[in-house]
């Protein structure tokens, strides 16, 4: 197994079920996250898509030790430095570079990453610089279930966080397969109770998906 592996094992191995979040004001995000710790779901993504984002890192690891927080949209090195310094302890990329594999492959132990890919040229290329734990996005737009089921026995090294399309229907046939390890949504923290304040409403849906 590689470090990326061990590392991410490590990190995420009990996580079943990723939320990936877009979040605008960084006041919401520990009433968050204890909204989802309370429904049972003790890692998330934080994507740096808004200002908020890296505010909202430091936020949760200052408060909530039990949050494995890590961020997602992470496009560059500069991305992962600053993911690194905010506190996030894993960061996912929708995609994989050279340039970001070469900068992640020297942050392994600091930060491990888990990169995106769509198809089996994406995945051996990210095998080549150790990566085997890795994100296959985006799902359902790259075929979905008959994709991760056709790339489990050439691939064996890896195992797969889909994201992308996901849903609390279509999550449990994904968590099924052997090369799958966890799944990744946006829904588990809608837009709209985030903006409202709901966080029972998340916490509702967490549990669900920690039922799964
Ligand atoms: O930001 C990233 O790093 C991404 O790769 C994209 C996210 O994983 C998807 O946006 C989540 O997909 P949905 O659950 O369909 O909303």
């Amino acid at each position: 197994m590689s470090n990326q592996a061990a590392a991410i094992d490590h990190l995420l191995g009990s996580t079943r079920v990723m939320p990936v979040v877009v979040i605008d004001d960084a006041d919401k995000a520990v009433p968050l996250a204890e909204a989802l710790l309370e429904g049972g779901i003790s890692a998330i993504e934080i994507t740096l898509r808004t200002d908020a984002a890296l505010d909202a890192v430091r936020r949760i690891k200052g408060s909530l030790p039990d949050m494995v927080v890590g961020t997602g949209t992470v496009l560059s090195p500069t991305h992962l430095k600053q993911s690194l310094d905010a506190g996030a302890v894993f960061a996912v990329s929708p995609g994989l570079t050279p340039r970001l594999a070469e900068a992640a492959i020297t942050l392994i132990d600091d930060i491990p990453l888990l990169p995106g890919t769509a198809g089996a040229s994406d995945v051996m290329a990210a095998m080549e610089f150790g990566f085997e734990r890795l994100k296959f996005f985006p799902a359902e737009a790259a075929g979905g279930l008959p994709m991760i089921k056709s790339l489990a026995s050439p691939l064996q090294a890896t195992k797969f966080c889909p994201t992308g399309g996901i849903s609390e229907k279509t999550a449990p046939d994904y968590l099924a397969q052997d090369n799958v390890f966890c799944v990744g949504g946006s829904w588990l923290t809608p837009k709209a109770a985030i903006a409202d304040g709901d966080w029972a409403e998340i916490t509702r849906i967490a549990k669900a998906a920690a039922a799964i």
